[in-house]
């Protein structure tokens, strides 16, 4: 659809693109992106015709661009620029309807039921039909851009050039937008080049991103090659870091701000535990770095709060995250900042303790009860029943752990907690077999993520064995503390 190659050019004097090849197809969603000054805007301004090449040449359907008059230019190619906000004193629809002027004939223009027809529906597709007999003047800048957005759709084009589209939009209508380009460029085989001044807008909607350095391509390439994070780093010179959307195939930047509120090097321990006869609390001096199975707060996170609540063993409610958020709520936690877990065991059963290393120290709080005790390999011969979870593990961490250490945690503690059910000889009471864990057992990983960093946790690691130790002592002391009061 769209061929440039080996475009050269600028302003004046001044040459800003280099070079520059590369074919964009029918139905794409092109990207473009790169720094301030990088030659973006340039670029689209050739694509339209609007600035001229001083080597190269760019083929629109195979046919170069100086060989289209202006007006079948027009019918090919809309362009939606930066400063369309030039507004003279028309309405929206008036101008909405000047998008149509490359499709009517001859010396006297006639407005036909089609045009009518085009314009109604591109106004609605726009969200902008409302306010069609306002002033232009009259309108917000988001307001604007949709009008002029309109505009581009109504001349019908096979390619639209976008010049930053959603910079001017709120967070629904930059979806809405870029929801509609998607549909379009993959239903109606419309072709979409758009500069994109938001990477993870980019990384999100785009087929291909083309990076443009100093008016040179960086790369042209899948948002995922295009978005890595060494190569955003090098050409941004700023410090992000990459990660998939979490519900979408798709790269994701955030930026590491260089000034952090510097928090004094905390250390969690048990002078941070609190405990009544309803729950068990830690209060964390600032928020932490969680890895969870919570009821609330449950994935990955930051969390301040840490809540361990009894429950009676009949316990039943049919939306308990609800159930357990009011009851945060009512007891003063806030439920966004908190990870908070169910239990039945009496919580004067709860067993803790504190493990220093060089660098780093580790604080485990365990409450532990076995009535639903079952042997994983043989768990079919069980029935689905949710209860309270009855095994629940918090690991505090005081050091900086990697995504791989905090899953290697997960790993560590549970083959802890299920040595010491096996030296307990804790059995399934189904299946008469050494029981690994309970049905509904719960793990928190915390880091304060300052210290020392800690790769890995592994069970030979320094982390992995005062994990392992530690989770092996609580779990066998809450469980002998529970299994006593029940034979008092
Ligand atoms: N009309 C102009 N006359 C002279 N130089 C210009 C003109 N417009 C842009 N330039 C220069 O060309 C270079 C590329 O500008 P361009 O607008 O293409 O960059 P961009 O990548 O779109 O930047 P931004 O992200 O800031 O919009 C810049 O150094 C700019 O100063």
């Amino acid at each position: 659809m769209l061929n440039v190659q080996h475009v050269s050019g600028g302003y004046s004097n001044e040459s800003v693109l280099k070079d520059i090849s590369f074919e964009v197809q029918t139905g794409e969603l092109f990207g473009i992106v790169g720094p301030n000054g990088s030659g973006k805007t340039t670029l689209l301004k050739m694509i339209s015709g609007i600035l001229p090449t001083t080597k190269g040449d760019i083929y629109i359907r195979e046919k170069k661009l100086q060989e289209y008059t202006t007006k079948q230019l027009a019918q090919i190619v809309a362009v939606l620029s930066q400063d369309s906000s030039q507004s003279f004193s028309y309405t929206v629809k008036e101008t909405v309807s000047l998008g149509r002027y490359a499709h009517q004939k001859g010396w006297f223009q006639t407005w036909e039921d089609t045009d009518e027809e085009i314009v109604q529906r591109v106004m609605k597709q726009t969200g902008i039909s409302a306010f069609q007999n306002k002033n232009i003047q009259q309108l917000s800048g988001g307001e604007k851009q949709r009008v002029f957005l309109a505009q581009a759709l109504a001349q019908e084009p096979k390619i639209l050039l976008l010049d930053e589209p959603t910079n001017h939009l709120d967070l629904s209508y930059q979806k809405e937008l870029l929801d509609l380009l998607k549909y379009w460029t993959t239903e109606s085989g419309l072709t979409v080049l758009s500069i994109f001044h938001d990477l993870n807008l980019a990384g999100l909607y785009c087929d291909r991103i083309l990076l443009l350095e100093n008016g040179n391509i960086h790369i042209n390439h899948i948002p995922n090659e295009v978005l890595r994070e060494e190569r955003i780093r090098d050409v941004y010179h700023t410090e992000i870091q990459k990660q998939p959307h979490p519900k979408v195939a798709a790269p994701q930047l955030v930026l590491l701000p260089t000034y952090k509120i510097k928090t004094k090097a905390i250390q969690i321990n048990e002078e941070m535990l609190q405990r009544t006869n309803e729950y068990i609390q830690l209060n964390a001096p600032a928020p932490l770095r969680t890895m969870s199975s919570g009821v609330i707060g449950s994935g990955i996170g930051w969390n301040h709060t840490f809540v361990n609540r009894h429950v009676g063993k009949d316990y039943n409610c049919s939306d308990h995250r609800l159930e357990m958020a009011t009851f945060l709520k009512s007891n003063g936690f806030e439920p966004s900042e908190t990870v908070g877990m169910m239990t039945a065991v009496i919580l004067e059963d709860v067993s803790y303790k504190f493990f220093d290393h060089d660098s780093f120290s580790i604080f485990v709080v365990i409450t532990a009860g076995v009535g639903n005790a079952i042997d994983v390999s043989k768990s079919e011969h069980h029935s689905y029943l949710t209860v309270p979870g009855t095994i629940n593990t918090w690991i505090f961490i005081n050091g900086e752990l990697t995504e791989e250490a905090f899953i290697q945690s997960i790993m560590t503690a549970t083959e802890a907690k299920t040595k010491a059910l096996h030296d307990l000889k804790v059995m399934d009471r189904v299946t008469g077999t050494t029981a690994t864990g309970t049905s509904t057992d719960s793990i928190l990983i915390a880091a304060t993520q300052a210290g020392e960093k800690l790769e890995y946790a592994g069970t030979i690691t320094p982390l992995g064995k005062l994990i392992g130790k530690a989770v092996y002592e609580c779990t066998s002391e809450a469980i002998r503390k529970s299994q006593k009061r029940k034979l008092v």
